[in-house]
């Protein structure tokens, strides 16, 4: 069941990455990895974040959880501004906000046995030691469907999907209010994919917490959110209501991701892709809307005039000059204002 409240809220979130070359290193320019992205996440709500490879997804995720520090823009926790709280302040904040990663292998200590592993962070915080410590975990376990008899089990003997449950059961061991997920079942299985994505669910059912989801592919993204952000080179174009971006996908951009997921029955009518070309480099994003290279209904003022989300339903924001699903020029208000 999801809150209104938000949890989570991220306002102007940029982040640059300088770019150095030749033998002194020195600036030659400047990555554009996340440039001016806003969103919430409510209270036990999941916000899927999707978009190509190299549009922001992970730099947004890590700079959410201050593992990067954001160029500017301001990152608001359960109220509290945690932008740029030292490391002191933040370490209440970082028990709230836990990570599961992409690749379950890299993210696990080859050397500690997975016992260990989901423990670590319950030492690290001081909450718990010894027997309690080891019922905590055997808990742990049993509540992402691994046996506690396979605590002292290491990573490499345990499947991907297994060591996946690890990730999970680390991050919910100190009872987090967010879950960031970047890219969590991509290094797996189809066959397995399935079956973490729900476990994911059912934890959230359980626990309540939020998830920030992070993917690439729109199936899966689909299946776990109850709202979607779409991003394109650093910037979110489009947010709504899941079966409302499904339904009626409002951003030129979205539209092409959506006819771009394979259709499972023959008979229905597959929507033509509708977009050519590479994504532009984000050392030199292009002016005005980041899209409008791609763009089969760039406008001139698509050139040189940058849209920011506005109102297009109800929870439903588009940054686009152009009401593109009916194809008539329907200018949104220009609005700052209103927030997903
Ligand atoms: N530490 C860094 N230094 C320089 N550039 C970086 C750094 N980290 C990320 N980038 C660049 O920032 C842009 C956004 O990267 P990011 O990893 O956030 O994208 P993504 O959407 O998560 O992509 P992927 O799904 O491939 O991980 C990319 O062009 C990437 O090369």
């Amino acid at each position: 069941m999801t809150d209104a409240r938000p949890l989570l809220e991220v306002t102007d979130l940029v982040k640059h990455y300088a770019v150095r070359g030749g033998i002194l290193r020195r600036r030659v320019g400047t990555v554009h990895a996340v440039d001016g992205v806003s969103f919430s996440v409510g209270v036990g709500e999941t916000l899927g974040m999707v978009g190509e490879s190299g549009c922001g997804k992970s730099t947004v995720a890590r700079s959410v959880l201050r593992l990067v520090e954001p160029t500017s823009g301001s990152i608001r926790l359960n109220g509290v501004d945690v932008t740029h709280l030292g490391k002191a302040d933040m370490r209440p904040h970082r028990r709230s906000m836990q990570i599961v990663f992409q690749d379950p292998f890299a993210s696990l200590n080859p050397r500690m046995t997975a016992g260990d592993i989901v423990g670590e962070p319950l030492s690290v915080h001081g909450l718990a030691s010894g027997r309690q410590k080891q019922e905590r975990v055997a808990e742990l376990f049993q509540q992402v469907g691994l046996r506690p008899d396979q605590m002292n089990n290491y990573p490499h003997q345990f499947s991907g999907g297994q060591r996946q449950r690890i990730c999970i059961a680390r991050a919910l061991s100190l009872g987090p209010s967010l879950i960031v997920c970047d890219e969590p079942v991509s290094a797996l299985d189809v066959s397995i994919q399935a079956q973490v994505i729900n476990l994911l669910i059912d934890l959230q059912r359980k626990h309540g917490f939020s998830y920030l989801f992070i993917a690439h592919d729109l199936a899966v993204v689909a299946h776990i959110s109850h709202r979607v952000a779409v991003m394109y080179l650093g910037r979110i174009v489009e947010v709504a209501e899941k079966s409302e971006l499904f339904a009626n996908p409002r951003h030129p951009y979205t539209q092409a991701l959506l006819s771009s997921v394979p259709v499972a029955d023959p008979k229905m009518k597959r929507l033509k892709p509708l977009i050519d070309g590479d994504v532009p480099s984000p050392i030199n994003p292009p002016s005005g809307c980041a899209f409008h290279t791609r763009c089969r209904y760039v406008m001139d003022r698509c050139k040189v005039e940058r849209p920011v989300l506005a109102e297009a339903g109800t929870r439903h924001q588009v940054a686009c000059f152009l009401n593109a699903g009916t194809g008539r020029e329907a200018e949104i208000a220009l609005s700052t204002s209103s927030r997903p």
